[in-house]
């Protein structure tokens, strides 16, 4: 028994002359969140409609809760919120979510606490034109919820979100993982699903060319650790000395190190006592490691 719900082996989809994806292997498994990212066209769209049997696959294999993407059993076991979610303007939230309950099988009564958990119940009776963006994408999150699915495909969940309607998303996002659902979020924003998901893949003109924890993403690229130092009052020119660097703001020096020296580094910092006034260590962030491994299929 495997605990993946999304398995694709293999997967590759050409239009005609173009290819969209190819050769891709993805398994995400039940509670796990995975970040989908990839310039415009590397093919993210394409392996969400593949997921949701919206097209065929022109090679490999994809299955969703072992089944074949666009089956009975596919379809109620996943969840989609496309970028661009639409409602009907004029009912209330109330009743537009009473809709989707309906179509997914579950009793209309379901929206009224799907509402209260995603944070609405105070416009629940109000028409959604009368609505916030943010309003809107929970709105559109409680239909992703609604029966549990197995599986969330979610594109730019957060895209147009001020930061702390941003926050309350992703907040619903680790809930539904947290109540099994195996989570992809397609994003182009990778500040915010850094911290949010628990794996980061990288498609680069439909191949995938990374695909692992942050951790993992940081070991392989081996990309440099910056240190930044302020020195004591007077101190900085010594401190360079000591340590080479440049010297940044006045009394700060920065260091960029690889991982592999970093203990030695810090052990060389200590050394320098009370030169030292504080110390700030910044492994790189996933924008670095975007560029790195996205640059890497380029000549
Ligand atoms: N029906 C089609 N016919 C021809 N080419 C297509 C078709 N659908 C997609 N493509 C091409 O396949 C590639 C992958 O497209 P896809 O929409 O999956 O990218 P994406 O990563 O979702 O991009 P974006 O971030 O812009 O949404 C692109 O080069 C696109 O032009």
């Amino acid at each position: 028994m495997t605990d993946d719900v999304l398995i694709v082996e293999g997967l590759g989809k050409s239009h005609g002359p173009v290819t969209a994806l190819a050769d891709v292997d993805l398994r995400l498994a039940a509670g796990q969140r995975l970040a989908l990212l990839g310039h415009n066209g590397a093919g993210k769209t394409t392996l969400i409609k593949l997921a949701l049997g919206l097209i065929a696959p022109s090679a490999g294999r994809i299955t969703v809760a072992g089944a074949r993407p666009g089956s009975r059993a596919a379809r109620a076991a996943t969840a989609y919120l496309p970028e661009a979610v639409a409602f009907h303007a004029s009912l209330t939230g109330r009743e537009q979510l009473a809709l989707f309950a309906r179509l997914a099988g579950e009793p209309a009564r379901a929206a009224g606490p799907l509402l209260e958990r995603v944070g609405l119940a105070h416009a629940a009776d109000r028409r959604i034109r009368t609505w916030s963006k943010g309003m809107r994408q929970r709105l559109g999150i409680a239909q992703a919820m609604l029966g549990r699915p197995r599986l969330a495909l979610l594109d730019e969940p957060a895209s147009g979100l001020d930061p702390v309607s941003r926050h309350d998303l992703y907040a619903l996002i680790d809930e539904m993982a947290q109540e099994g659902t195996a989570v992809l979020i397609a994003s182009h924003a990778l500040t915010e699903v850094e911290a949010r998901t628990d794996r980061i893949a990288i498609l680069s003109g439909g191949r995938l060319v990374a695909n692992d924890t942050l951790g993992g993403l940081r070991a392989r690229a081996a990309m440099p650790i910056r240190l930044r130092l302020v020195a004591r009052d007077g101190a900085a020119e010594e401190v360079q000395a000591r340590l080479g660097g440049r010297r940044v703001n006045g009394a700060s020096v920065e260091i960029l190190c690889a991982p592999q020296e970093k203990m030695d580094t810090l052990g060389r910092i200590a050394a320098l006592g009370p030169l030292v006034a504080d110390l700030e260590v910044t492994p790189p962030g996933l924008e670095a490691l975007y560029r790195h491994y996205s640059g890497e299929e380029k000549p």
